[in-house]
């Protein structure tokens, strides 16, 4: 395909996700199956296409004084991908296949428009609803930190050192150039390709080896400030796929018993070929049956409990493009319930004296700082370990981590524009001994 019909064909899918409300991928997957003509190069190209067009759908709707996919693209091309009007003008000649020649209000909003004066939703990308919650949180800094979870992400890789250090690593992925990063010393980041295609590591050796996991370097500080012990008693109450399962594990040298559990047998699937990818031994599986209480003897008994929330995911929005236009008001509330129903059932596993981890890897208070406040004034036997003490587990980095995220009493708050990370919560809550 041309880069003309990629491009039309993008304006197509981007319209099919407006109307039919479905995520992304559902419907490239559906356009693929409705088009063998197109190689893997051409479903590719179109996807990230597509994924920046959903980046940018609000700014560009401004600049472009439409909403329609043809519109949202004309100005992703120029605001996500930096192309002037000439190379759009070239994309939209209007041979067979390509979009329609540019008109001339659209050949001049490409090349005059700007954002100025557009409001912080608009500049921030990301939805009128959710103004007042990041404002509460970010302030007048809102829209940049929009903008910065509108960019695209790097591939975050963590090293398992049950399997490799980071040196090897390295150098088993030297061809992908992958780098250090400020804050995670079990890190690797893969930039992205030129035009947004992701890259195949899953066929790498040195992940099917073991060696190293996809995991974005902010889920990774959460479970680095989580501090397992070594020879401890660790129970992952959220275990789901086992991304955080595989680190703690990692952290404790396999040594101390480490428990995952997840409520929903189909997310903790996954986890056992992970496990055994990764070399884990100290790892048992707790797999919900019906109404068994399959974790109850583990009552009293932890040093440390992992609650990695079910939340909105309002931080992983640079992963999810086009998930930030589908969350509602109904989503988050539900999430809040879920938070405090989760955060309840882990206080029975703690022991005198053990902790608590919270994670999000969401940016709103109400399911960071609002669910710990919460959390606190029903169990008065807890108390927020500072945030100065947590990021210890981190040495010298953790001090500098402390001036770049956002620090509140209940916890620390990483995102794209903070830390070049996703955006994640993490608050470490201890109980009276
Ligand atoms: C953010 S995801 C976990 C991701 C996982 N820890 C990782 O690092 O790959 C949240 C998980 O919480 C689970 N969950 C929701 N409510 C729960 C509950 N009451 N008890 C246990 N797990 C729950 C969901 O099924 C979901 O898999």
């Amino acid at each position: 395909m041309t880069p003309a019909a990629r491009l039309a064909a993008a304006i197509d899918i981007v319209n099919a996700i407006a109307a039919d409300r479905r995520p992304a991928s559902e419907v490239l997957k559906e356009w693929g199956r409705g088009h063998r003509f197109a190689g893997s190069g051409d479903r590719a190209a179109i996807a990230a296409l597509v994924y920046d067009v959903e980046r940018r759908k609000a700014s560009s709707a401004f600049l472009m004084g439409a909403e329609e996919g043809r519109a949202l693209a004309l100005g992703a091309l120029k605001l996500a991908r930096g192309l002037d009007v000439a190379a759009i003008a070239a994309l939209c000649d209007g041979s067979r296949f390509a979009p329609a020649p540019l008109s001339e209000d659209e050949r001049q909003r490409l090349e005059t428009g700007s954002l100025d004066g557009a409001p912080a939703h608009v500049a921030g990308d990301y939805p009128e609803w959710l103004d007042t919650g990041l404002a509460a949180v970010f302030g007048e800094a809102r829209a940049a930190e929009g903008q910065a979870l509108a960019e695209r992400a790097p591939l975050d890789l963590r090293v398992n050192t049950l399997k490799a250090d980071p040196a090897k690593a390295t150098e088993a992925l030297a061809h992908l150039n992958p780098s250090a990063t400020d804050w995670s010393p079990l890190a690797l980041r893969i930039g992205f390709e030129a035009d947004g295609k992701a890259h195949s590591l899953t066929a790498e050796p040195a992940f099917i080896k073991g060696q190293v996991e996809i995991q974005d370097e902010g889920s990774q500080i959460a479970a680095i400030l989580a501090a397992p012990p070594r020879g401890g008693q660790v129970l992952d109450l959220c275990a789901g796929g086992g991304g955080k399962t595989l680190e703690l594990a990692a952290l404790m040298d396999n040594a101390g018993q480490l428990y995952a559990y997840d409520s929903d047998m189909r997310r903790l699937a996954p986890i056992h070929e992970r496990l055994q990818r990764a070399g884990v031994r100290n790892v048992q599986v707790r797999t919900p049956r019906k109404a068994a209480d399959v974790i109850g003897d583990l009552e009293g008994r932890m040093d440390l409990v992992l609650v990695d929330a079910p939340c909105t995911g309002t931080g992983t929005w640079r992963r999810n493009p086009d998930a930030k236009w589908r969350i509602r008001p109904g989503a988050l509330a539900e999430r809040q319930r879920d938070q405090i129903e989760v955060l309840d059932a882990a206080v029975r596993f703690v022991k005198p004296g053990g902790r608590i981890a919270y994670v999000t890897c969401s940016l709103l208070d109400e399911e960071n700082g609002g669910q710990i406040r919460a959390f606190l004034a029903r169990h008065p036997d807890f108390h927020v370990v500072p945030v100065e003490d947590t990021v210890l587990a981190l040495g010298e980095r953790g001090i500098r981590l402390k001036q770049a995220a956002l620090v509140s009493p209940e916890g620390l708050l990483l995102t794209p524009r903070r830390t070049g990370t996703d955006g994640f919560f993490v608050s470490v809550l201890a109980r009276a001994a």
